[in-house]
This record gives C-alpha cells, structure tokens and sequence, in this order.
C-alpha cells in the first residue's frame, strides 16, 4: 500500500460485506412471504422486510463507495488522505445511525417511529428507498459532506486525474441530488416526479460515474494499461451516461400523470441509456486484452469483467425490455421491474463493491500481490454461485412478470385480481427461492475466501 491513510477504508468495507449478508437474508424472507404470506408475522410483516431490504442495500453501496473512494483517492492524488481522524469518526457516525435507523424499523410501527422522530416537524418519510426518518436523512447529509470535504480537499491539493475528478463529480452529484429526498409535495404527481430525482439520477446518472471512476482504477492496476488510453474510454462512457440518463428519467414519467410529452422524450432519451453499459463491456474486455502485465490478483480482473457485463444484463438490457412507452403501459410496476431492479443493482453496484475489495482488501491485509491460489479459487466459486443465483432469481421474476402482465394486465375483460395472479405464480416464487438460497451460499463462500490458509509452496 502506497499511502497508509489508505487503510480508512477497509473498516467501510467490512462494514458494507455485514449489511450485504443482512440484505440477502432478509431477501430470503421476502421471498419466502411471496409462498407463505404470513411467515414470520406479526413479527416482521412484509413491508416491513422489504424497508429493510431495500434500506439496508442503498446504505451499503453507500458504504462500498465511501470505502473505495478512500481507498483510491490516495493512491491517485499521490499524497495521504486530507484527513484520516475525519474518514474514521464518520465511518462511526454513519454506522450507528444506520443501525438504529434499522432496529428502528424492526422494532417499532413505522408510525410511532416517524412520531419520535419529529417527522412532522419536516416530512420526509413513507416513500420506497427513502423511508429514512428525518434525522437520519440530515445524518447522511453531515456524513455526505465530511464525506466529500475530506475527498475534494485531498483532491485540490494532489494530482488530479480523470478518475478522481469523474468520481469527485459523481459524489457530489450523490449529495447534492439526495437534497431531493428533502422536498415532499403534497400532490403525489409531483411527489412522484421529484422522487425520481434521488433514484433514477443517482443509479442511471451519477452513481454511473462512480461506478466507471471504481472500474478505471482496478483495470488500470491489474492491467498495466496506459492511463492516457483508460481516460479516453472513461470519458466516452460518462458523456453517453450524461446524454442519456439525464434525460431519460422521462421512463418514469410515462404515465403518473405528468403530460404525455414525456412519452415520447422518455422513450427516445431512455433507449440510448444501454450504450454507455454496452461499452462498459467493450472497455473491460479490450483492456483485459491489451494487459501489459499478469498480475497475480486473477479474481480481481474477474470481478471487473462480471461488473460489465452483469451491469449490461440487468441495466442495459432488462432496462430496455421495458423502457419504451408502449411496453411500460403493460409492465410498468410488475415483477418484470423486480426483475430488472435486483439484476441492475447487483450486476453495477454490487458487483463493482467486490471489485474494488478483491483488489484492495488483499494489499490491505499485507499481501500486495493478491491472495494466494487457493483464496482465490474459493472466492471464484462464490462469485459464480452469486452469478448464476442472481441470474436465477432475475430469470424466475421475469417469467413472473410476463405470466403476470398476461394474467393480470393484458386482458380487457375477466382479468385476475392482484392477488389472484399473484397466487397463480407461486411455483415460480418457489424457484426464485432456491436461486435466492443459492446466491446466500455464494456470499458465505466469498467471505469464508478471507480464511483460507495457503500452504508453504503457495506462491510460485
Ligand atoms: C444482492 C442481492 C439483491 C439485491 C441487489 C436486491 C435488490 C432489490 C431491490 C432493488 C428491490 C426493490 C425492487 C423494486 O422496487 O422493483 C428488492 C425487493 C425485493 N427483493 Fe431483493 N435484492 C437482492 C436479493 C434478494 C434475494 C436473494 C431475494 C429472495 C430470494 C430477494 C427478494 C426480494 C423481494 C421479495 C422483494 C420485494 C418485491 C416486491 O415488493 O414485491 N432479493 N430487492
Ligand atoms: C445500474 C443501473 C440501474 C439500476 C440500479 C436500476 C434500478 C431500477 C429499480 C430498482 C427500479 C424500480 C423502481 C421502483 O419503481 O421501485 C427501476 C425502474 C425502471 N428502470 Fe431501472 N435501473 C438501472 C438502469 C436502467 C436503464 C439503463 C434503463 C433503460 C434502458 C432502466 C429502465 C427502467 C424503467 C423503464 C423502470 C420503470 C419500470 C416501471 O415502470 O415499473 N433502468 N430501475
Ligand atoms: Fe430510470
């Protein structure tokens, strides 16, 4: 490790590996409500897993990026972290604000929680993904801004590189786009409208940005390639990102009662988002390929590969499958967008978080030149076994999706109740189950990668 301040990150990748295992488990309790309504209730009612389930990931991924952030701004800037003692007390502040904002949820109605919490002083609660009570909402904002204080001072006083400045632009936009989850209008249209602003521009704009920032840093340290030919690949895909993504919030303005102009610039502006994920794709393959040196750390580049293209799978291509107007008409809100929901969100964010920590964690733990070989064969195998459970799970929620637009949305008369269709494709919840359980193994067998011993001959 060049700089030691680099070492700040490695509690927010711990940390962020903890609240993935608690993620997964209670998607497995999701999924097992979809086949019996009432396991676990009145314990953990539904809804209430699925906060947790949701929370508990965009919480995480924060923490992965911070982590990786702190991790590569160092290393690029040529000079220690603006301040350490920052990076750690907010890593503090952020983890204990989350976990009782999570025993907050399980233990108490979400009503009498947003009573304690004075949500009526400010309103902020009750929507998808932004359920956060108010103060913990202000607690990401102060974490946010030490946050990006910390990194953009290290950045002004060192060297600046595509990477740090794309991925200081991302974080910023991060923050700034997250004020959004401040401003709750009466008029559900435009409460609608503006909530779009924190979820689609963060996961299809600016968290695009940090996630090419991430995949530019580990392919240039396990690829050798010239920085100069890295940068010209990185600024295509945040101009394509931009030009797209910006605009093509439109997809969700199709039909909530925003006027009907957007059908056209949402379906238009929309279907070029799959590019920039396409050339992610090219740019991790035609690297991998240029490799001017075989650095030892295999799973890493593995790691970088799967991003791309599972980023493509889930954004690019099950993104589209429903991103043209007349096709959401059908779809919209049906488990095909669970579907593309979980595969876009593992495939870019998940993905890229064990990217950056299977290159980091190892030199963080004094073995600069990766694992050794039987690490990281234990670590391919929970990569493929989280592959191939998350392609199930996508698989069996479109296929539920399109029983269920049959079913339910595409007749004009004698439809199926919700309900009703949903009791239909209860066989289909039970595969998405197994996949479910399969990708769970995977994450124990990636983790249990961190204590496998070598033996003496290990590294010839
Ligand atoms: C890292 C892996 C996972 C990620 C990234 C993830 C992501 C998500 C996201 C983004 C949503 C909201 C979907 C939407 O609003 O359209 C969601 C909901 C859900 N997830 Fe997951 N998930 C993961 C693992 C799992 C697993 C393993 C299962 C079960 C086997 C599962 C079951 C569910 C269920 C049942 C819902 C609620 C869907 C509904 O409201 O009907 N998830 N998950
Ligand atoms: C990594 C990037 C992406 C992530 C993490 C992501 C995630 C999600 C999630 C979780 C939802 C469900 C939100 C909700 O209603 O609760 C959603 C909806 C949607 N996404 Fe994405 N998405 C990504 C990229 C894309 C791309 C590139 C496209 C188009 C090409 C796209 C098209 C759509 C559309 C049309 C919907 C609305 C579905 C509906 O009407 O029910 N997404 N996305
Ligand atoms: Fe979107």
């Amino acid at each position: 490790m060049k700089y030691t301040s680099q070492m700040v990150a490695k509690p927010y990748f711990i940390f962020a590996l903890a609240l993935l295992a608690g993620e997964i488990l209670f998607g497995l309790i999701l999924g097992t409500q979809y086949i019996n309504g009432d396991f676990l209730f009145p314990h953990i009612p539904f809804n209430v897993a699925r906060m947790v389930h949701t929370n508990l990931l965009i919480v995480l991924i924060l923490f992965a990026f911070m982590g990786a952030t702190y991790y590569l701004v160092p290393e690029e800037s040529e000079r220690e972290l603006w301040s350490p003692w920052l990076a750690k007390v907010t890593f503090w502040i952020f983890a204990v604000v989350g976990v009782m904002t999570i025993l907050g949820y399980l233990l108490v109605p979400y009503a009498t929680l947003a009573e304690v919490t004075y949500n009526s002083l400010l309103p902020t609660m009750g929507r998808e993904f932004l359920e956060q009570p108010t103060i913990t909402k202000i607690g990401i904002v102060i974490v946010a801004l030490a946050f990006v204080l910390n990194v953009g001072m290290t950045v002004i006083k060192g060297r600046k590189t595509v990477i740090t400045v794309v991925l200081l632009t991302g974080l910023l936009g991060l923050a700034v786009f997250f004020l959004f989850a401040f401003y709750l209008p009466e008029n559900l249209v435009l409460d609608k409208f503006f909530w779009w602003y924190v979820v689609h521009l963060w996961v299809e704009g600016v968290w695009e940005l940090i996630l090419g920032a991430i995949l530019s840093f580990v392919l240039i340290k396990v690829t050798g390639v010239d920085r100069e030919h890295i940068d010209k690949w990185l600024y295509l895909i945040i101009a394509m990102t931009l030009v797209s993504g910006i605009v093509g919030t439109g997809h969700h303005y199709f039909y909530i009662g925003t006027p009907s102009y957007w059908l056209w610039i949402g379906s238009i502006a929309s279907a070029v988002e799959p590019l920039p994920f396409f050339l992610m794709v090219l740019y991790a393959f035609t690297m991998a390929k240029q490799r001017r040196i075989d650095h030892d750390n295999k799973i890493a580049l593995t790691w970088a590969k799967g991003t791309a293209v599972m980023a493509f799978l889930g954004a690019g291509v099950l993104g589209f499958l429903h991103t043209l107007a007349p096709v959401n008409f059908y779809t919209h809100g049906t488990q095909l967008t669970a579907a593309h929901g979980h595969l876009a969100f593992f495939g870019a964010y998940i993905m890229i978080m064990f990217t950056i920590i299977s290159y980091a964690m190892p030199i963080m733990r004094g073995r600069p030149h990766g694992n050794g070989p039987k690490a990281q064969s234990m670590e391919l195998k929970g990569f493929w076994m989280m592959v191939i459970g998350m392609l199930g799970v996508t698989a069996a929620l479109t296929v539920a999706g399109v029983i269920q637009i049959m079913l339910q949305r595409w007749p004009d008369a004698d439809a199926l109740s919700f309900m009703a269709t949903q009791a239909e494709i209860i066989p289909v919840y039970i595969v998405r189950l197994v996949f479910g359980l399969v990708t769970l193994a995977g994450l124990l067998a990636y983790l249990y990668s961190f204590f496998v011993k070598e033996t003496a001959i290990a590294k010839a």
